[in-house]
Formats: C-alpha cells, sequence, structure tokens
C-alpha cells in the first residue's frame, strides 16, 4: 500500500479542525495540528502519534518558525489544510488593532505558509502522480456578502479567497489549491437559544450540520484530480434565502 504523506493543518485540536485530522489519521495519514490554547485533545493526539506544534500566529516570527519546524523535519507534504481562525467582532475588539490581527491569522499565515512549504509540497506531489498536492483555505460565507458584525474578520477571508486564486496559478499543475466556504456548521457552546434560532433561520436548509460536512469537503478536495481555484461553498443554500 502506498505509503501517506504528512499532511499539516492549522487549528487542528478542536471543533471542525480536530474532526478533519481524526478522519486524516483514520486514512492513514501522518498529521501535523498547529494549536494556540493547551487542551486535552493535544494528550490524545500526540499519543496518536501526531505531531502538534504550538504556535500563535499573532505573535510575530511564529509563521516563520512553523515553516522552519515542518521543513526541517519532513522531507515532503500530502497537503496544508488553513483551518485555523479566530472569528472576532467589532463589538469585542477596538478596530484599531482588529484588522491587524484578523489578517496575521487569516491572510499573512496561510501566505507565508504556503510559499514556505511549497517545494515539500512539490515534493508530495511528484511522489504520487495519482495522489498531487493540495493546499485548502477554509473561508466563509460572508466572503459572498459581507458582514456588519464582522467586518474585519470578513475582509481578511476575502483575502484569503483570493490567495486562493494566486496560488492555484502559481503552484499549478502539480499543487490544486481550493477553498472550503462554510456558513453556519457548527455552534460554539456560549450560543443562546435566541442566537442558535436566528441563524438557523437563515439557511434554506435550517440545520446546524456539524464537523462532518467539513470532513467530506476535504476527503473530496483530497480526491479530486481536476479541481483547482474553486470554492466548494458549505452553507445550506443561505444564498437564495
Ligand atoms: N464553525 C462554523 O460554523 C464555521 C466555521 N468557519 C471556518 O471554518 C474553520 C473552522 O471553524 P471552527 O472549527 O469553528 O474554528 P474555531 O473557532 O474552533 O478555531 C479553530 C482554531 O483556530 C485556532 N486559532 C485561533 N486564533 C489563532 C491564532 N492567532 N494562532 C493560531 N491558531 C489560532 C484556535 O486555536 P486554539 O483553540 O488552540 O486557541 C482554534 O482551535 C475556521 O476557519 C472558520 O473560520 C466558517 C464559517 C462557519
Ligand atoms: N473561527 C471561527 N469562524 C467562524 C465561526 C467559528 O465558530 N469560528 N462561526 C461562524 C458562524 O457559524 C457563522 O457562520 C454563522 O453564525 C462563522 N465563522
Amino acid at each position: 500500500m502506498q505509503e501517506k504523506l504528512p499532511i499539516l493543518i492549522t487549528g487542528g485540536t478542536q471543533r471542525l479542525g480536530l474532526a478533519i485530522t481524526l478522519s486524516l489519521v483514520k486514512a492513514g495519514y501522518e498529521l501535523i495540528v498547529t494549536y494556540r490554547t493547551p487542551k486535552e485533545s493535544i494528550d490524545v493526539l500526540q499519543k496518536m502519534g501526531v505531531k502538534c506544534i504550538r504556535t500563535d500566529f499573532e505573535k510575530s516570527s511564529s509563521v516563520a518558525e512553523l515553516v522552519d519546524i515542518v521543513a526541517q523535519e519532513y522531507g515532503m507534504l500530502r497537503a496544508v489544510i488553513h483551518n485555523a481562525s479566530d472569528w472576532l467582532a467589532e463589538d469585542d475588539v477596538p478596530c484599531s488593532e482588529l484588522m491587524d490581527r484578523m489578517f496575521k491569522v487569516h491572510v499573512n499565515a496561510p501566505y507565508q505558509i504556503n510559499i514556505g512549504l511549497s517545494d515539500l509540497l512539490m515534493k508530495g506531489s511528484s511522489n504520487d502522480e495519482n495522489q498531487g498536492a493540495d493546499i485548502i483555505h477554509f473561508t466563509d460565507y460572508v466572503v459572498e456578502k459581507g458582514s456588519d458584525k464582522h467586518i474585519a474578520y470578513s475582509a481578511s477571508k476575502a483575502a484569503l479567497a483570493n490567495l486562493t486564486l494566486s496560488f492555484a496559478k502559481k503552484l499549478s499543475p502539480q499543487v490544486k489549491v481550493n477553498s472550503i466556504a462554510p456558513s453556519l456548521l457548527k455552534f460554539n457552546d456560549e450560543d443562546d437559544e435566541e442566537y442558535r434560532a436566528k441563524a438557523l433561520a437563515k439557511s434554506l436548509l435550517q440545520i446546524e450540520p456539524g464537523e462532518q460536512e467539513a470532513v467530506a469537503a476535504v476527503e473530496y478536495i483530497l480526491s479530486s484530480r481536476y479541481m483547482t481555484g474553486r470554492t466548494i461553498a458549505l452553507d445550506g443554500g443561505r444564498h437564495l434565502a
């Protein structure tokens, strides 16, 4: 059986990222995950053989240090999945700092990681022509419509969506680059009933599908040989509601 290559996923220790990590470990891949905050899942993942690297993309030099660690320890990569994200609102953070924070996590980190690890992805692609190599950016439905409560967040995700187009051109034909644009997939524990009801009503399908919706989209992109520079929208038909 063809040896599975390593996959790097940022923010891979909770919620969507953790579900994707576990599915890829089960599929036989070697996983490298980043996290910012220590939590119980990290010990479990390490016992499964997952390489867990602590990093905060808001801290300068953190991204360069991450790239150095991965480049030194791994000879090639099957995929890089940019999942890490901070969903901050203008009500929560002064606008004088919020845009900078959002661009550090959602744009600068993916940008530097893609450039810094492109050689490893190219080698991963040539390792098995049937598999190729992938970069996946987790953007957001709000890239299409904007957001009046998460303006800086939305703008940074729109910039991330543009990175998909640029890197798809730069890294073809060896590496496919695609976005996954969710709307509501999984509530946060602190979301109250009123918020949940309003959020569910925003889409045609009116459900909270959970992490497996994102897992399935990642699995499809990894299996595809002919999609690049595109976006998979996981939004329950919200654009028609
Ligand atoms: N959940 C949903 O319904 C939706 C999700 N999305 C997108 O899907 C992706 C996954 O969503 P979800 O699972 O809810 O994400 P989370 O809000 O759970 O965040 C994922 C991870 O990002 C990490 N992170 C946040 N800020 C930083 C930072 N400065 N440096 C390094 N890591 C950081 C966190 O690490 P730690 O916990 O270690 O601090 C966290 O575990 C995200 O890109 C999100 O924007 C889009 C629309 C809807
Ligand atoms: N990093 C995160 N980004 C987003 C989250 C989240 O929990 N973490 N959640 C949403 C909402 O589900 C929104 O899509 C619907 O209310 C958006 N982005």
